[in-house]
């Protein structure tokens, strides 16, 4: 039998990534593969928590550039968070697979509020936990959110499911030339600016000595290997 590398981990899913090759929104059949590839691996005995993005709806930057007051973007972007993992929980339902949303921000007719004795409890019971709204807070993101809550949940690693296979060199949707880390420090990865993640969660991670597998949501299995502890991606590590 397989045997996880981690007995407990922070997924942070990417928003963008729940559009498949929709130009926006929430694609069922891809949230639904998702949740498959998630499923198996609470199977192994894994505590789940996800921390969702919300790329694929709304980003706080995008309004600000048009003329919106950042804050108030920033509150639309977390509330969108809410709607990606409010579709996630009921995908998990369909599959069979318990699971609970928390969010940072209450809506207490919708979703739970972040309780975190809460949160703990429902990992140890098996049940996945969709961490919402982000940190609560205007001007960060998904990408802190899940460092924030991997630290308090004390997750072992943080995993980052993207649309890339991992920590380039640069952008390589930008830059064809672009070569991929094997493995990479937190120090290095901020000292180049590697914008995959942004520096408050890099620096948080760092800090609690926490790693990161950047790897790409869209290769099947791949999060099953980076659970097993085999090679996929990138790791970021102290
Ligand atoms: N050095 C780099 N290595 C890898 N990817 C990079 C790098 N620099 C920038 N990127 C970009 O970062 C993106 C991932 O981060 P981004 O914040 O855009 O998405 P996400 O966090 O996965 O999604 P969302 O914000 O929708 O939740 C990749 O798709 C890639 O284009
Ligand atoms: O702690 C947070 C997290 C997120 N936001 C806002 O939400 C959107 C969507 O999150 P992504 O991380 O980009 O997927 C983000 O652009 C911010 O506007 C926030 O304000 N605080």
């Amino acid at each position: 039998m397989s045997v996880a590398a981690y007995k407990r981990i922070m997924l942070k899913l990417s928003g963008e990534a729940l559009m498949g090759d929709d130009a926006y929104g929430i694609n069922e059949e891809v949230v639904s593969r998702i949740v498959a590839e998630i499923a198996e691996v609470t199977r192994l005995g894994v505590q789940v928590g996800v921390v969702i993005g919300g790329g694929n709806i709304f980003r706080g930057m995008k309004g600000a550039a048009s003329g919106m007051d950042r804050a108030t973007a920033d509150y639309m972007g977390m509330l969108a968070t809410v709607m990606n993992a409010m579709a996630l929980a009921d995908a998990f339902r369909r599959a069979g697979v318990e699971a609970r949303v928390q969010s940072a921000l209450r809506i207490d007719q919708v979703v739970e509020p972040y309780i975190r004795g809460r949160a703990i409890r429902h990992m140890e019971e098996g049940r996945v936990v969709i961490f919402a709204a982000g940190t609560g807070n205007p001007f960060f993101t998904t990408d802190t959110a899940a460092a924030l809550r991997g630290s308090e949940m004390a997750a072992q690693i943080v995993l980052k499911a993207t649309k890339v296979d991992g920590v380039y060199t640069a952008d390589p949707h930008k830059d064809p030339q672009a070569q991929r880390y094997h493995r990479i420090s937190f120090d290095e990865a901020i000292g180049r600016n590697l914008a995959v993640m942004d520096t408050t969660a890099f620096a948080l991670c760092r800090d609690q000595k926490l790693p990161i597998n950047v790897f790409s949501i869209f290769k099947a299995g791949a999060l099953k290997r980076v659970v097993l502890g085999e090679d996929e991606g990138t790791l970021v590590h102290s």
